[in-house]
C-alpha cells in the first residue's frame, strides 16, 4: 500500500491511481434511458472489460499502483455495520419512495455476498429481480410504462475522474451535476472515511459537507503545488467554483491562485478535460473548435478574505506566469483540418492522461492527434477503445490518480 497521497501535477510520475472496471452496469442501459443515463450509445461489456484492462496494463507501465474503487469498497463492507450504511446511503440517494421496496432491496443486497452486493449497487437492481420477494402491490406494479429499475444502474461510474480530485495532500469530492451520477460519489466519500488507504494517511477533505452546486473533477486540474485549474463548462457552475475558491485560497490557504477557463456549455465539451489537457511541462492540448469562445480568469485571495477575480488577456501568458515560465506551448488536438479535429475531439483525442514526464496515454483511433502527439516527442501509448469510447470519456476520465511524484 502506497504511504502516502499527493498529487500536485498533471504531469508527475504517476504512483497511484484509482479507477473503476467497467461491470453490469452498462448491460443495464437501455435505449429509452440512454439520454437520462449520459450516453449515446450501448456498449459492448465484454469488450469495454478486455479494453478496459489493456488500459490498466498501460497505466502500470512504469509501475504504478492501480486499485479499483469496487474492490477497495468491498474489503471495508467485511464490516457488516459499514455493508449497512454503504446500502442505507444508496437508497436515501435514490429515487425510491415505498417503504416496503425500501426494504427489501436493502434486505436483498444486504444478503449477497460482499462483491456481488457493490456490483449491485453500481449495476443497479431491475425490479424484476426481486418482485415476488413483495406482500402487496405498489403503483408502479400496475403502470405499463414502469421504469425498469428499483436502483438505478450508474454506467458512468468507469469515469473516476469526475468522482474527486487529490489536490497537494487533500482530497475534493466532487458534487455531481446530474441526478444519474448522484450516487457515484458516496464511494469515494466512504472510502475516505472508512479504508486505511486514505484513513491511515490522514488525508483531509478539503470540503467536509458537499460543494452546494455541481462541481465534477473532469474540470479540475492540478497545475502546480499554488495553483488550480477549474474549467466552467456544462457541469461545474459559477457558485461551485467560489466555494472552492474561497475554501482552498482563504480557509485553507493551500493555493495562490485559481484559473478559471469558460468553455461552451455543451455536451460534446461536458467537462475541460474532454478540450484541454496538460500533457508536458510548458505543454497543453486543446480542441481547436473552441479556442475562440473561451474565456480566462484568475481567482486569487483578495482583502478582507474575499476571494477576487480578473478577466485575463490570454490563456497562455496565465498559464505560463503560473508555472513560472518564458512560455508555453498550446497544441491543436486533431492538427488544423477542423473536420478531423472535431472527430477525433468526440472520440477523446484530447483527453489525453500523463503517466510521467514525456510519457503519455490516448486512444489509437485518434490517429492524427498521435501523430501530433509523436512528433512533439512524447512517448504515446496508445490502447483500443472502441467501446470504451462509447461512453465519451477517454484515458483522462477513467483515472484519479492518488499520488504523483513532484516536478
Ligand atoms: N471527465 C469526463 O469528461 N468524463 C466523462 C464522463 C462521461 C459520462 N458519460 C457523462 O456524461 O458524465
Amino acid at each position: 500500500m502506497i504511504n502516502e497521497i499527493k498529487v500536485s501535477s498533471e504531469i508527475g510520475k504517476l504512483k497511484a491511481v484509482l479507477v473503476h472496471r467497467p461491470g453490469p452496469e452498462l448491460d443495464h442501459l437501455v435505449p429509452r434511458y440512454l439520454e437520462n443515463l449520459l450516453f449515446d450509445e450501448i456498449p459492448w461489456l465484454k469488450r469495454a472489460r478486455e479494453e478496459h484492462d489493456d488500459f490498466v496494463e498501460a497505466l502500470g507501465t512504469l509501475g504504478a499502483q492501480v486499485y479499483y474503487t469496487e474492490k477497495l469498497v468491498e474489503e471495508i463492507i467485511e464490516d457488516k455495520s459499514l455493508k449497512e450504511e454503504l446500502i442505507n446511503e444508496h437508497l436515501k440517494f435514490s429515487t425510491l419512495f415505498d417503504k416496503e421496496v425500501k426494504r427489501i432491496v436493502h434486505d436483498y443486497i444486504m444478503g449477497l455476498d460482499n462483491k456481488t452486493a457493490v456490483e449491485t449497487i453500481i449495476a443497479g437492481l431491475s425490479k424484476d429481480t426481486v418482485r415476488d420477494l413483495k406482500s402487496e402491490t405498489s403503483f408502479s406494479d400496475l403502470t405499463m410504462k414502469s421504469y425498469p429499475f428499483y436502483l438505478d444502474p450508474m454506467p458512468s461510474m468507469y469515469f473516476t475522474r469526475d468522482h474527486g480530485t487529490v489536490i497537494n495532500k487533500g482530497l475534493l469530492v466532487s458534487q455531481m451535476f446530474n441526478f444519474a451520477r448522484r450516487r457515484e460519489t458516496i464511494f469515494l466519500r466512504f472510502l475516505h472515511k472508512n479504508h486505511p488507504l486514505f484513513k491511515n494517511l490522514n488525508t483531509p477533505l478539503w470540503f467536509e459537507g458537499e460543494i452546494p452546486t455541481g462541481i465534477e473533477g473532469g474540470d479540475v486540474l492540478v497545475l502546480n503545488k499554488d495553483t488550480l485549474i477549474i474549467g466552467f463548462s456544462e457541469r461545474t457552475t459559477e457558485s461551485a467554483i467560489e466555494s472552492v475558491a474561497h475554501m482552498l485560497l482563504i480557509e485553507k490557504e493551500e493555493l495562490k491562485q485559481i484559473i478559471v477557463i469558460e468553455i461552451p456549455a455543451k455536451r460534446a465539451y461536458m467537462h475541460l478535460d474532454t478540450v484541454f489537457t496538460v500533457i508536458d511541462y510548458d505543454k497543453f492540448i486543446i480542441y481547436p473548435g473552441i479556442k475562440n469562445s473561451i474565456h480566462t480568469y484568475r481567482l486569487y485571495p483578495g482583502k478582507n478574505g474575499n476571494v477576487r477575480a480578473k478577466a485575463e488577456e490570454s490563456l497562455e501568458h496565465t498559464l505560463s506566469d503560473c508555472l513560472g515560465l518564458s512560455s508555453v506551448k498550446i497544441i491543436n488536438s486533431g492538427g488544423d483540418n477542423s473536420i478531423t479535429a472535431a472527430r477525433e475531439q468526440w472520440s477523446d483525442s484530447t483527453n489525453t492522461f500523463v503517466i510521467a514526464p514525456g510519457s503519455i496515454i490516448t486512444y489509437n483511433r485518434n490517429e492524427e492527434t498521435n501523430k501530433i502527439l509523436r512528433n512533439l516527442g512524447l512517448n504515446v501509448i496508445e490502447v483500443e477503445a472502441s467501446e470504451l469510447v462509447r461512453g465519451r470519456g477517454g484515458p483522462h476520465c477513467m483515472t484519479m490518480p492518488l499520488l504523483r511524484e513532484d516536478i
